[in-house]
Order: C-alpha cells, then sequence, then structure tokens
C-alpha cells in the first residue's frame, strides 16, 4: 500500500481510495453518532444547506461545529453526543474542516472517514480493500498541518501493514500523545474553540473505543441524494469476498 498525505487544497485529482481523517472533532463525534443509535450521517455542503436540510427534515438532528445556533440542535462535541439518544436518525453535520474533506472526495471509489476512535477498523478495512491501492489521507485541520490528524493518518497507516490487531495500544502510544500535545487539543482545552465539552480532547484521543469504519457513499435516498455517512463493522478476519 502506497501512502500521501494531503491537505484539503492539494487535493488536485480524485483518488482512488480516500481515508479523511478529523481526530478533533468531526469524525469523533460521528463516530458517537452512530454508537448512540444514528442510522446515517448526512455532510451538509454549508451551513446554510445544514439548515435547509433540517427545515426540509424537522426529525432529522442537525449538528454544527462551533457555538450553538438557531435551526441547529446540538454541536460538534462528543462530549455532547455520548449523552443523547440517536437511535434510528438521520443527522446532519457540517463542520470546518472534517465535513468540507469528505465532501472534496466524493468521487473517490472508496471514502472512509476516521479518528483514533476508529483507528483499527479502518486499518483493517484497508488491509482488506486497498492493500494494492495507493491510499490518499486527507489530513483535514490546519491546511493538512494539523498534528492529531497527521498523527491519526500515520498511525493508520503503520496499523494497515500489520496482520493481526495486537500489539495495537503500544505502538499508538507516541501518536496519541502528538495528538494530545496538538494545537487543536490546547484550544478545545483552554475554552479557545466554542461548543466544547470538558471530556472531549480525552474522548477524542479514545484508542479504538469503536469496532466500526465509517464510509461515505452517495445515498440516493437521503433528501435529493446525499454523501452520507455509515458505520461499517469490519470482520477481524476479512476477505474481498465480505465487501
Ligand atoms: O469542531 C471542531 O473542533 C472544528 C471546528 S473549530 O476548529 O473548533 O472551529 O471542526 P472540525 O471540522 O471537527 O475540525
Ligand atoms: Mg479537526
Amino acid at each position: 500500500m502506497d501512502t500521501r498525505y494531503l491537505g484539503i487544497a492539494e487535493l488536485t485529482e480524485v483518488p482512488s481510495v480516500a481515508v479523511v481523517v478529523d481526530v478533533m472533532r468531526a469524525f469523533t463525534v460521528a463516530a458517537w453518532a452512530f454508537a448512540r443509535g444514528a442510522e446515517r450521517i448526512v455532510l451538509a455542503e454549508s451551513l446554510d444547506d445544514a439548515r435547509a436540510l433540517k427545515d426540509r427534515h424537522p426529525d432529522w438532528v442537525a449538528i454544527k461545529d462551533g457555538p450553538p445556533a438557531p435551526g441547529f440542535d446540538t454541536v460538534n462535541s462528543p462530549g455532547m453526543l455520548r449523552s443523547m439518544d440517536l437511535s434510528g436518525r438521520t443527522v446532519v453535520q457540517k463542520t470546518t474542516a472534517g465535513t468540507v474533506g469528505a465532501l472534496a472526495v466524493k468521487d473517490a471509489s472508496l471514502v472512509l472517514c476516521a479518528s483514533f476512535v476508529v483507528a483499527e477498523a479502518t486499518a483493517r478495512l484497508l488491509r482488506a480493500r486497498a492493500a494494492h491501492d495507493t491510499v490518499t489521507f486527507v489530513v483535514t485541520g490546519e491546511d493538512g498541518k494539523a498534528e492529531e490528524d497527521l498523527a491519526c493518518a500515520q498511525y493508520i497507516a503503520l496499523r494497515a501493514t500489520e496482520d493481526t490487531s495486537a500489539g495495537a495500544a503500544e505502538q499508538a502510544v507516541p501518536y496519541l500523545r502528538r495528538a494530545a500535545e496538538s494545537r487543536a487539543a490546547e484550544e478545545l482545552a483552554t475554552g479557545v474553540r466554542a461548543g466544547v465539552h470538558p471530556d472531549d480532547v480525552p474522548l477524542c484521543l479514545e484508542l479504538d473505543r469503536f469496532p466500526f469504519a465509517m464510509i461515505a457513499s452517495w445515498d440516493g435516498d437521503a433528501d435529493a441524494g446525499r454523501m452520507t455517512l455509515r458505520p461499517y463493522e469490519v470482520p477481524v478476519q476479512v476477505t474481498t469476498t465480505d465487501l
């Protein structure tokens, strides 16, 4: 597997396989939404688009980053999502980096959205589906320089070359440390960013909290057709016929 690491603005061609990484916080939040029962996450193009989706589908749960705002049900915080019951719900998500990165590679043949909480499942899916491909990791934060996203991307790339899930916790230590010392972690912990729960940073640094990867694909049934994120439970002994 060949790997490359690009910021959103550096995506000049359609990748074959894309792993869009946003540790703090979009794809930690997305994983928590699925853990709390959400059926799918519609990735909104803009705040206006998210509001319009919510207007057309009042039963959908709209999430934005930054401070709470009219028209949105909650904010981009795993600490807040953790206590919500989202059973069977469709979530609409719009954030500054993560959802923008996923939409930027919407024409790729496989789009995974990832963070530390789904790292091993993501790596396992790459082992099965992309062992002979070039995998483009989209480092969504800070114009491709966000240390928490780059560290997570490099960790998933490392794990994707391993045969088993043994040893993951030990291998992860330096990568998690880089994320813990990132600018995003500091800003979330010190109140520079809005719409934050005190547990957000530790929740974003939980390794393999969830057993699923997250695949973004076109869903013709969502509104008039939308890029939509869904969880994908990756069998431990996966073969290509499982997919
Ligand atoms: O909600 C977040 O943590 C960020 C937005 S900001 O950098 O805090 O303004 O969005 P994300 O797309 O999840 O990085
Ligand atoms: Mg981020």
